[in-house]
């Protein structure tokens, strides 16, 4: 079937000169040269895409652009005046897909037509098969969740993904800000291109200009080859710039240009490059603050935040945890080659849906791998989960002040905060699970626990037993019986782990591990027996950890 197309713009000569393309591109075309004429085309008509200019005699294109948007999902693309970068943001605000400047250049506007041609055919596919349509199964497959705020998300995804627009994810750190990027990318007319994504905060400053537009050799000491930048790498594709707010300002100026001008030019060269890119970016910082702040450039802030999609916490959509759960066991299954796929016990369950996510589904996906190599079989049951903070279903309390009292998450709540939780809380605990492995001891597992060494604390841990430091590693003392005792924690008093608590606690273990796998010769069953801890999981730390036998011999 033959695609058609309506054009609208005043200028005859600009209008023939698309219609010839068109026509070249196998796309038949009707022109109407006022508002008024394209309503009518509109109405009377079913075409595949329109293509509009925004200054007509009788009103503006944006007006067009919103009435085809609200009322069908056909792709309408806008022709703007060059310079006037804010109607074509407003025109993709309202629902454009994408934007061409004036004066027209012909590839580019090939470019803008070849992109509405792949958006009409995913239309298409997905039309013919309503319930599956390979975008629907991707999205599903990967963006996992049916809960009630999910379901808006994905149908915003799905319609994000047809568009040329810049977009800004913004959500907690963990709530799959990247996960949507990489869909977004996937399901767009940009997917035979690449996904480049890149940390900015990772970059060091002053190798930023030649990662992002690229160097010529010789331009500076040690640049030694030609180096391809990361827009030039993307061209085709998308750039997701992940952690925006850690920009530089100077490196912020430069960033705006390049994604205005669409062009890049690498250092040491002379000429500037076209580059076709779409622009992702996320943050887990409140951006429009670090703009206010002076931090983070307005104009910057303006160009890539054109459509902000905000994920949801995972405490926003508890519904979604035991299916986040099943796919997360299931890839634990497959990734470590497992004979048996572990499962959670409804407690299990029902506990991970009480649990306070500081870390969204990052920490989900962690303690569930965690709980994995605790468990002796493949049934995980609560005391595998190692959740040591308050089960927020046993008390009423709003989810904000849970946020602060909440003791493993949230090392810098006050000591009055914690104390007020307990009080609380105390009376509705009966047994908060506490997982007295010697890996994760309280000392060792919450280093800040130590400088607020109050009865309420320990409590909160376990609530009939308070543990001095000693005890809390390993309150087994039988299987301490005849082994030297570890100093865990080279902290003192009052301070917090320099290296971030995770690479802390993979020292202390690594630590652990070595100690016991020396006393015992090296072999893995009896140092496991030693750790408390079964061969399987032994094994697994001792790969995560990179410790090998040679290790023996230091
Ligand atoms: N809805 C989801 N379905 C499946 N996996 C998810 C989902 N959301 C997040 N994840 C997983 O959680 C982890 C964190 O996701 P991701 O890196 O996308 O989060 P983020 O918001 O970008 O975090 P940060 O701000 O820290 O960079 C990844 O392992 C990702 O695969």
């Amino acid at each position: 079937m033959t695609t058609t197309a309506l054009v609208v713009d005043d200028e005859v000569d600009l209008c023939r000169l698309m219609q010839i393309t068109l026509t070249k591109m196998g796309i038949k075309s009707d022109v109407a040269y006022t508002l008024s004429q394209a309503r009518s085309f509109w109405k009377d008509n079913d075409y595949d895409f329109c293509l509009t200019d925004l200054n007509l005699p009788d009103g503006s294109g944006l007006e067009l652009v919103k009435e085809i948007s609200d009322s069908s999902s056909t792709p309408i693309a806008v022709i703007t005046a060059h310079g006037s970068m804010d109607l074509a943001i407003e025109a993709l605000k309202l629902g454009a897909f994408d934007f061409v400047n004036k004066p027209l250049e012909l590839p580019r506007l090939r470019q803008l037509v070849e992109n509405a041609l792949k958006v009409i055919h995913q239309d298409n596919v997905a039309s013919a098969t309503p319930e599956s349509s390979p975008e629907q199964k991707m999205l599903d497959s990967r963006l996992i969740g049916n809960s009630a705020v999910m379901h808006p998300l994905k149908k915003t995804i799905l319609k994000l993904a047809r568009s040329q627009a810049p977009v800004f994810l913004s959500g907690a750190s963990g709530t799959g800000k990247e996960v949507v990027a990489r869909l977004i990318h996937d399901l767009s007319p940009r997917r035979d291109g690449s996904f480049v994504p890149v940390n900015c905060g990772a970059i060091p400053s002053e190798l930023m200009e030649s990662e992002f537009f690229g160097h010529k050799k010789g331009s500076f000491t040690g640049a030694v080859a030609d180096k391809q930048g990361l827009f030039q790498q993307a061209n085709g594709g998308t750039l997701f710039l992940d952690e925006v707010a850690d920009l530089p300002l100077a490196m912020q100026v430069k960033l705006l240009r390049a994604i205005q001008e669409k062009t890049v030019r690498a250092i040491g060269d002379t000429k500037e490059v076209p580059v076709d890119i779409r622009i992702l970016s996320a943050t887990h910082k409140d951006l429009s603050q670090l703009v206010q702040g002076g931090a983070f450039r307005q104009d910057l802030y303006y160009r890539i935040n054109v459509i902000e999609l905000k994920l949801p916490t995972l405490n926003a959509r508890r519904d979604d945890i035991p299916v986040l759960a099943e796919h997360f066991l299931a890839m634990i299954t497959n990734e470590w080659q497992l004979e048996t796929p572990p499962s959670l016990t409804n407690e299990a369950c029902e506990r991970l849906q009480h649990h306070n996510f500081a870390g969204n589904v990052r920490e989900l996906r962690n303690i569930l791998e965690r709980a994995v190599t605790l468990a002796e079989s493949s049934q995980i049951d609560v005391n595998h989960l190692g959740l040591t903070d308050i089960d927020i279903s046993h008390a009423q309390i709003p989810e904000t002040e849970l946020k602060n009292r909440a003791v493993v998450s949230t090392l810098e709540a006050s000591e009055k905060t914690i104390q007020q939780a307990n009080e609380a809380i105390a009376p509705q605990i009966q047994q908060v699970p506490t997982n007295l492995h010697p890996y994760r001891t309280s000392t060792q597992h919450f280093p800040a626990m130590r400088q607020r060494s109050s009865v309420n604390q320990a409590e909160i841990l376990n609530p009939t037993t308070s543990y001095n430091d000693e005890e809390s590693i390993n309150p087994d003392s039988t299987q301490q019986e005849g082994n030297e005792k570890v100093n865990l924690s080279e902290l003192s008093e009052g301070q917090l782990p320099a290296q971030g608590l995770e690479t802390y606690l993979q020292e202390q273990e690594k630590q652990l591990i070595i100690t016991a796998l020396k006393k015992t010769g090296w072999n893995k069953t009896q140092a496991a027996e030693l750790l408390g801890t079964t061969f399987r999981s032994l094994r697994y730390r001792m790969k995560k950890l990179e410790i090998s036998e040679d290790e023996s011999e230091s």
